[in-house]
C-alpha cells in the first residue's frame, strides 16, 4: 500500500552524472516520495527544456520503493535496506538493469555519504549488482560492476538502413541483440545510421531490444555503437558493452576472456568469465541543483 505518497513538488533536487557520456539525472529520494511518472521523467531528460539526458536513476531504498508500490516486492537477493537504482528510460519506460548506471548510482552514494567507498551494493530488478569504487578523486571515480552471468538466448538480426545484420541475443537483466560483423571497421561503423530506430523482430523481443553493433575481436579491443530500447542512440550502454564482449569472444570461439570496448563516449573493459562478467569504466558527477517543474 502506497503511503505518504506526495504529488510530485514544483522542486525537485538532482544531481547530473555520466559514464562514458551515457548521461543520468539522479533523483535522491530516499524513502521513495516523488511520483515518478513519465512525463516527469521526459520532462527531466529532455535536451531541450529540461535538463537533458539519457535515462533517471532514482536513488531510494529498495524497502521504501515496496512500500509505495513502486516495486512489487524486492528482486530476488536484494535486501530492504539496500540502496536501489530506480532506473527510467528518457521515454518514461521502466527498464531492468544499466551498467553505467550502476557505475554512477555508486558513485554518487558514496559522493552524498550515503555509503562508504569500497563494495557498495546496489539493487536493480535484475537483481544486485555489486560495485567496487577502484579509485575516488571528489566528482570522478572509477568503479567496477559485478553484472552477473550473461544468458545466451540464440540468433536474430536487425536492419540498419540499408544493411541487414546478425547478432547474439543476449540477455543482461535486459534485452540485447550484439551483432558482431566481420570486416567492419571504425570508419564504416561511424557511418551507420543508428540514430533511427533498428528494424528488429518482434516475436523474438516482444519487450524491445537494445540493438549493439561492432567490430570484430582485434588485439583484446572492440569498437561498438548502441541503439538503445527507450532512449535512441547513446554515447555508451554498459549492458550492451558486456553483450558485445561476449559475442566478440564467442565470435573469436572464446568462452571468457578480457575486452576493451570503444564507445563514442570513451572506453570500458569488459571481463568474462564462466560463471559471470565485470564491467569497470569511469564516472562523472558534472553538476547538481533544482529542476523547477512548470
Ligand atoms: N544505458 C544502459 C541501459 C539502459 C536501459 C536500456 N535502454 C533498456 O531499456 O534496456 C546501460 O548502461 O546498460
Amino acid at each position: 500500500m502506497a503511503q505518504n505518497r506526495s504529488v510530485a513538488p514544483a522542486e525537485i533536487t538532482f544531481i547530473k552524472g555520466h559514464g562514458t557520456m551515457n548521461d543520468f539525472v539522479l533523483l535522491p529520494d530516499d524513502r521513495a516520495e516523488l511520483e515518478l511518472d513519465s512525463d516527469l521523467v521526459r520532462s527531466l531528460c529532455h535536451r531541450r527544456a529540461g535538463i537533458g539526458a539519457d535515462g533517471i536513476l532514482r536513488i531510494a531504498t529498495a524497502g521504501a520503493l515496496v512500500e509505495q508500490a513502486v516495486l512489487s516486492e524486492l528482486p530476488d537477493g536484494v535486501l530492504e535496506t539496500d540502496w536501489f537504482m530506480d532506473y527510467r528510460n528518457a521515454d518514461g519506460s521502466i527498464a531492468e538493469m544499466c551498467g553505467n548506471g550502476v557505475r554512477v548510482f555508486a558513485h554518487a552514494l558514496v559522493a552524498t555519504g550515503r555509503a562508504e567507498t569500497g563494495e557498495v551494493r546496489v539493487g536493480t530488478r535484475s537483481g544486485p549488482r555489486p560495485a567496487r569504487i577502484l579509485e575516488h578523486r571528489g566528482d570522478r571515480a572509477v568503479v567496477r560492476v559485478d553484472m552477473g552471468q550473461p544468458e545466451l538466448l540464440g540468433l536474430s538480426s536487425v536492419q540498419v538502413g540499408d544493411r541487414a545484420f546478425a547478432g547474439i541475443a543476449v540477455d543482461m537483466g535486459n534485452p540485447h541483440l550484439a551483432c558482431v560483423v566481420p570486416g567492419l571497421d571504425g570508419e564504416t561503423l561511424a557511418a551507420l545510421p543508428l540514430h533511427r530506430q533498428p528494424g528488429f523482430d518482434t516475436d523474438f523481443f516482444p519487450e524491445g531490444v537494445n540493438v549493439e553493433i561492432s567490430t570484430p575481436l582485434r588485439e583484446g579491443r572492440v569498437s561498438m555503437r548502441v541503439h538503445e530500447r527507450g532512449a535512441g542512440e547513446t554515447m555508451s550502454c554498459g549492458t550492451g558493452i558486456v553483450a558485445t564482449a561476449v559475442a566478440a569472444l564467442a565470435d573469436a570461439g572464446c568462452t571468457a576472456g578480457e575486452v576493451v570496448v570503444t564507445v563514442p563516449g570513451g572506453e570500458v573493459a569488459v571481463g568474462l568469465t564462466e560463471s559471470g562478467s565485470t564491467l569497470t569504466g569511469p564516472s562523472v558527477l558534472v553538476a547538481e541543483g533544482t529542476f523547477r517543474r512548470s
